[in-house]
């Protein structure tokens, strides 16, 4: 049995990894925004159009909060729907002033579109402002010129599109990897802080029950030890199916340890997730597990526990933790359901095996 050490939530999670990484994107993305405008600031200024000087130092200052805001959290997409339209006018007022020269800045504006929206609103979005600087470019330069830019800057959004949607994919593949489990095709320790963290929030919205399952396979070092480690291997990829077979499809079951497994139970009291964990200690013993060359009997120890008021991810599970703990005392192939009156372990180190 492996003790159950809380990992970092933050480090924990690959979607607040993911959100970290676009908050990042978000903030350069404005910290640029903010030294281009400046910049661009004083040059309209020296060449007296004030105007566009003035729009241009709103702008920066407006830039400068969205960058500091993005330390913190991922700003909601309305703000950035701010950017988008001062960018935006700021470009075409740009292109009428100043021609041909106005058009690059269209440039750096429509690449960083494609970081700022969710799918649905940049494919509203760009359209819209990629509209906006063909018909100013169209009104303020000549034909040859404006249908140039409008070639162009359609080939940056081609590339810009096709390399965010290559990213994307790779993104979801490398989630998918980070919180699989290689050997069973199970979710593995990676994904449980997140789903535990779903559950909590259900209950405290809809005051539903969830209750945990923590499973260990019992003697599985004697197991490996006589048959070999291939051998176990085929073991514990026959219990997750087994497993897998014999839970509810709104249950999770993950692989969180060499042979341990847990399962989460939305929607369930203690009482009804004491009654599924006997009947999955009962799916793995009752049968023998065929393996290559030997055919062995392997029994379970698991421990229950049903999510409390107030009570964190971490004690949720280090409380299913204590009851295996208990269930190997007892002998092993049992269940214990951790009584709510059992004090929390405030450390889950002390309940290695
Ligand atoms: N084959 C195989 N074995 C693994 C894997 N991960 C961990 N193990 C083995 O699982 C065994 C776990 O041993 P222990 O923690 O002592 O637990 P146990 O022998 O099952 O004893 P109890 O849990 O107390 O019943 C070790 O021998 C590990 O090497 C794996 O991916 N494949």
């Amino acid at each position: 049995m492996t003790a159950y050490v809380a990992p970092n939530a933050k480090r924990d999670s690959p979607d607040s990894a993911l959100r970290r990484f676009r908050q990042k994107v978000v903030r350069n993305i404005y910290w640029g925004a903010t030294i281009g405008s400046v910049v661009l600031a004083a040059v309209q200024g020296w060449i007296g159009h004030h105007g566009l000087a003035g729009l241009l130092g709103v702008a920066s200052i407006l830039f400068i909060w969205a960058a500091l805001q993005s330390r913190h959290r991922l700003l909601p997409q309305k703000y950035h729907a701010v950017f988008v339209i001062v960018t935006c006018i700021a470009v075409n007022y740009s292109i009428i002033e100043n021609g041909i020269k106005g058009l690059y800045w269209a440039y750096p504006v429509m690449s960083s579109l494609f970081f700022l929206f969710n799918r649905r609103l940049t494919l509203i979005v760009i359209p819209v402002v990629y509209g906006s600087f063909v018909v100013s470019s169209y009104l303020a330069l000549s034909f040859t010129h404006s249908w140039r830019f409008a070639v162009s800057l359609a080939m940056i959004l081609v590339l810009g599109g096709t390399f965010i949607v290559l990213l994307q994919r790779l993104q979801k593949s490398m989630t998918e990897l980070v919180v699989t489990d290689p050997l069973t095709g199970l979710y593995n320790r990676n994904r449980v802080t997140q789903t535990l963290i779903e559950n909590i929030q259900q209950k405290e919205r809809y005051k539903r029950p969830a209750s945990l399952i923590m499973i260990d396979l019992d003697h599985f070092k004697s197991l490996n030890d006589e048959h070999g480690h291939l051998f176990g291997d085929q073991m514990l990829k026959q219990t997750a199916k087994r497993l897998l077979g014999a839970i509810r499809a709104t249950d999770t079951l993950f692989r969180v340890g060499g042979e341990e497994f847990l399962v989460v139970l939305p929607n369930t009291s203690s009482q009804d997730a004491n009654v599924a964990a006997k009947k999955l200690i009962k799916v793995i013993g009752s049968r023998p597990f065929e393996g290559k060359g030997a055919t062995v009997f392997i029994t379970a120890s698991a421990g229950v526990s049903e999510l409390q008021p107030g009570q964190a991810w971490s004690q949720w599970l280090s409380r299913a933790d204590q009851a295996l703990f208990e269930a190997k005392n007892n002998g092993r192939n049992n269940v214990v359901l951790q009584s709510d009156t059992t004090s929390d372990a405030g450390n889950p180190s002390n309940k290695d095996d």
